[in-house]
């Protein structure tokens, strides 16, 4: 996507050196940074200088081949592998991208490993982007029925929570992409944008959007009920970071409480996913997937850009309130109204899947 201008995507290699958007700095500062180490890489994982499902999977990758350009004995591999497993246990991408990697890798001799390496995690950036940019033909497709049936010129209102962009992946986004598709096919769309708190992805969301030129209103995460019951959503479509094979979304805290509220207004809601996000070795979500609990500090303290101009954090408690922080939620099967991949839309339900992924579902 473009940024001042410029063609971006959040993770690229250039000279021998891996670049990413430092996404700590968004939306206040745009700046990009170049990560080597295992540690570095882990860091940048861990600590959200990179986030989102599929950007995390191929920042491993990426890490992966840094790592056996050093050192591509067996050892190291398996030690690359563990260290980046380690750092965010709910997105299955980053599962996903390891195990490829590791099984690509391991049955070549070391001298080959760091080509082959780099070579994979380039094609998974590449498929990562095309999937993205399906799930966007796909997704456009409901906007243009719901549009069909407006009055002329009034928009499609979306609704979205956390940050599903191009930001959280390589490129064009999850939930995003059928909004940018839209825009990019003259539909006229109008995106609600969920603060989502604590770490306000949403604030990458209307940077996003505002850069792409796609009309939208930032909310704080409580008035998504209200707006439909008051008729003003059309369509909600979120990310996920795992999804089972039955058709549960794991996603970023809060969803679950907007879908609930999807289902009560009868409103459409949609989740869009490429298939390195779906985790066929679980089917019950609540049971099965393991809900990341960060720190409390990104409860307590809210970033943003000072009167100065400079970026500051302030506390929003009293000194010593301790900060919960279950980062994820399931929204069970039963409140989704289906699922937008790039082979297409599905039911969320083990049949739907099946009916997308036969190979992959037996
Ligand atoms: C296409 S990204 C899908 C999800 O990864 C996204 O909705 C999300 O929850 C991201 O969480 P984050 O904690 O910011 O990595």
């Amino acid at each position: 996507m473009r940024v001042n201008g410029t063609d971006y995507r959040s993770i690229w290699d250039q000279d021998g050196q891996v670049k990413i958007i430092d996404q700590r700095w968004l939306p206040h500062e745009f700046r990009t940074v170049g990560i080597d180490s295992r540690d570095e890489f882990a860091t940048a994982i861990r600590d959200m200088w990179v986030r989102g499902a599929p950007l995390i999977g191929v920042t491993a990758a990426y890490g992966i081949a840094r790592e056996m350009g050093r050192d591509s004995s067996d050892a190291a591999l398996q030690a690359a592998y563990e260290t980046f497993d380690a750092t965010r246990p709910t997105a299955i991408n980053l599962r996903w991208a390891l195990d490829r990697a590791r099984a690509e890798l391991m049955p070549l001799a070391p001298v080959d490993r760091a080509e082959a390496a780099l070579a994979l995690a380039r094609r998974m950036a590449d498929e990562d982007v095309e999937c993205n940019r399906m799930i966007g033909v796909h997704g456009l497709e409901l906007i243009r029925e719901i549009a069909a049936k407006k009055p002329e010129g009034e928009p499609v209102r979306l609704l979205t929570h956390c940050n599903a962009g191009w930001l959280a992946t390589v490129d064009w986004g999850t939930a995003t992409s059928p909004m940018f598709h839209a825009k990019n096919a003259g539909i006229a769309v109008h995106v609600w944008v969920d603060e989502t708190r604590p770490r306000n992805q949403g604030g990458l969301t209307a940077w996003e959007l505002g850069a792409h030129g796609v009309p939208h209103t930032y909310i704080t995460d409580n008035a998504g009920g209200h707006l439909m019951q008051e008729g003003m959503v059309d369509l909600v479509i979120t990310g996920t970071d795992r999804t089972t094979a039955q058709g549960d979304v794991c996603n970023k805290i809060g969803t679950y409480l907007k879908a609930l509220a999807a289902k009560d207004n009868g409103v459409p809601f949609y989740v869009g996913l490429p298939s390195s996000t779906i985790d066929w070795t679980v089917r019950d979500g609540l049971k099965e997937i393991p809900i990341e609990d960060r720190s409390g500090r990104e409860v307590t303290h809210i970033q943003g850009t000072l009167e100065d101009g400079s970026i500051g954090c302030v506390r929003v408690t009293p000194e010593g309130t301790e900060g919960g922080n279950p980062a994820f939620d399931v929204t069970p099967a039963r409140l989704i109204t289906g699922l937008i991949t790039e082979h297409g839309v599905c039911d969320a339900s083990t049949e739907g899947l099946a009916s997308l992924f036969p190979e992959r579902s037996a």
